[in-house]
């Protein structure tokens, strides 16, 4: 049967509340809702919801009288989602990536790179980050901005995966960067990406369940912590986090869907943590928090 798409267009501000009161109207049920940017210069969003085509009828009447009070006017257009070819999908999969100035690519690209671009070389593995999925490429992009604007002494990235957020750090500046994954799997597959990316000094990598190892004391207060796990654990974590924040300090979430968010945020800002920027990826976000 094939999946369906409802959707309706609006501005970023519109899409994000949309995306409330959808979440409200679908609350725990199994369809998936995003917010999408269409065109960042004119500030066009979709809000969708995702059905199989069993359920659009259904769908529709409650999206239309959910976004009744507030966007009368809305259209709630259509769209019948192909069928996945997942051979394609897999190559695709293997295609560079890039976000704001970084480009992760595998082994067999490295002729795609361009001369502005800060190549990171991941081939996919057993760690999670190839920079595809929308947490990896927001968390980059949000890295990036944060350290144009910030003096950024030293970095901390929970979760480390493939290694690819600490990599960028180190790539952006020569500062200390903590790398940790609770896998250790992952923290050899991230040694290996490393080394493989020519950094041989400042990236310290840790198995570590949370905040549970000393190297946190050692080598923090940070600057900047990068987290992208997932919304139970970093809400859990909120407080250790802070903690270990230095003051005026910035920390980079991500792993969250869009419907998590308001959880999240609330959870931080109990730790004096506020929000800065939120940015959308395939129906996740990447959060910037600072010292309030
Ligand atoms: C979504 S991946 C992110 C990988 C990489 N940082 C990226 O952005 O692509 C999450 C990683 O966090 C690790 N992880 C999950 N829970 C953790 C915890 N409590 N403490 C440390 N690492 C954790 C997982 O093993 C996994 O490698």
């Amino acid at each position: 049967m094939s999946e369906i798409r409802l959707y309706v267009t609006s501005t970023e501000k519109g899409a994000a509340e949309i995306l409330d009161i959808l979440s409200e109207v679908f609350g725990e049920e199994d369809f998936a809702i995003a917010t999408t940017e269409v065109d960042e210069k004119k500030d066009i969003w979709e809000a969708s919801v995702y059905m199989l085509a069993d359920d659009e009828e259904a769908v529709r009447e409650r999206i239309a009288e959910g976004l009744a009070r507030a966007f009368p006017d809305l259209e709630i257009q259509r769209e019948i989602i192909p069928d996945i070819d997942w051979i394609a999908k897999s190559l695709e999969g293997l295609k560079p990536v890039r976000a704001g100035r970084f480009i992760v690519h595998g082994s067999h690209d490295r002729n795609k790179v361009k001369v502005n671009d800060i190549a990171i070389e991941i081939d996919a593995g057993q760690a999670f980050g190839t920079g595809h999925h929308g947490t990896t490429a927001g968390c980059l992009e949000v890295i990036e901005e944060v350290m144009r604007a910030r003096t950024v002494r030293n970095a901390l990235d929970l979760g480390t995966g493939s290694g690819v957020l600490a990599i960028a750090v180190r790539k952006l500046a020569n500062i200390p960067v903590l790398a940790t994954d609770i896998d250790p799997v992952a923290v050899r597959v991230a040694r290996e990406n490393v080394r493989r990316n020519g950094i041989a000094t400042g990236i310290r990598l840790e198995t570590a369940p949370g905040f549970h190892s000393p190297a946190f004391g050692r080598e923090g207060p940070f600057d900047l912590i990068i987290a992208n796990i997932l919304a139970r654990p970093l809400m859990k974590m909120a407080p250790q986090l802070a903690a270990h924040l230095a003051p005026g300090g910035s920390v980079i979430l991500s792993g969250i869907l869009a419907t998590q968010r308001w959880k999240v945020l609330a959870a931080y800002s109990g730790v004096r943590l506020a929000h800065v920027r939120t940015i959308w990826r395939n129906g996740w976000v990447t959060i910037h928090l600072r010292h309030d």
